[in-house]
């Protein structure tokens, strides 16, 4: 079982430059044994095409390597947070990838401005707020995951699966590892739609929710009936 998380979460990160949500190492994708209170993970700093599944990293809730010969990730412990603060989900990207990475440092959500994004994003991909200088200077990694889950109060993680972390970056999920680079890639392209309209036309508005919901739902609600 956890062989196969670790070849499922290998197999993901590969997926990162494969997508271009990545460039050099600026990326890494997780995946959890809720089972066994395990999460697999990307080691730091190494480069996808050096990969193999055994590279991957195996860490307890607390954060402790109980597998595997590197350092895992440096945001691990904003993966670990995430997965107890979002019971439902099973897998976790992070990249800074291009266009996301350009509303996070605008500091702004991304507006449903089409049925692309509300395939996907059951309303605006939010930005966080600017982390303050103690949550820097503190575990920073830490408090990213908090920024992001107090930017979720209202939000359903599982109905908007991805956030853009204020000046720095992309995060997405989803049910495992592989659904969370789909996010990923989904969160990047709408990112550049939605950048690109603007530039066509400043005053663009967000789709209607009668729009929103038809495309939502076709694909997510209890009434699916997208695909086969
Ligand atoms: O955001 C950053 C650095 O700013 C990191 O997520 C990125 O470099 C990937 O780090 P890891 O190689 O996963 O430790």
């Amino acid at each position: 079982m956890l062989e196969e998380l670790k070849r499922a979460v290998f197999e993901a990160n590969l997926q990162l430059p494969q997508y271009r949500l990545v460039t050099f190492t600026w990326g890494n994708v997780s995946g959890i044994d809720r089972e066994r209170g395990l999460v697999v993970i990307k080691p730091s700093g190494l480069a996808y095409d050096r990969l193999t599944a055994e590279d991957m990293v195996v860490v307890n809730l607390d954060g402790e390597v109980v597998e595997g010969q590197w350092k895992p990730s440096s945001d691990t412990p904003t993966h670990l947070w995430l997965y107890k603060q979002f019971p439902g989900i099973g897998g976790i990207v992070h990249t800074h990838s291009t266009w996301a990475t350009v509303w996070a440092q605008a500091g702004k959500g991304i507006p449903p401005l089409g049925t692309t994004h509300a395939d996907y994003f059951y309303g605006e991909i939010p930005c966080t707020r600017p982390m303050t200088n103690e949550e820097i200077q503190g575990e920073y990694e830490l408090e990213t995951g908090k920024v992001i889950t107090e930017t979720f109060r209202f939000l359903d993680p599982l109905q908007v699966p991805g956030v853009l972390v204020h000046g720095h970056g992309p995060f997405a999920w989803g049910k495992d590892p592989a659904n969370a680079v789909h996010n990923a890639v989904v969160l990047e392209e709408v990112a550049k739609m939605a950048a690109r309209t603007y530039m066509l036309n400043p005053n663009a508005q967000p789709i209607s929710q009668s729009l929103l919901d038809r495309h939502y739902l076709r694909k997510h609600g209890v009434n699916a009936y997208y695909g086969q």
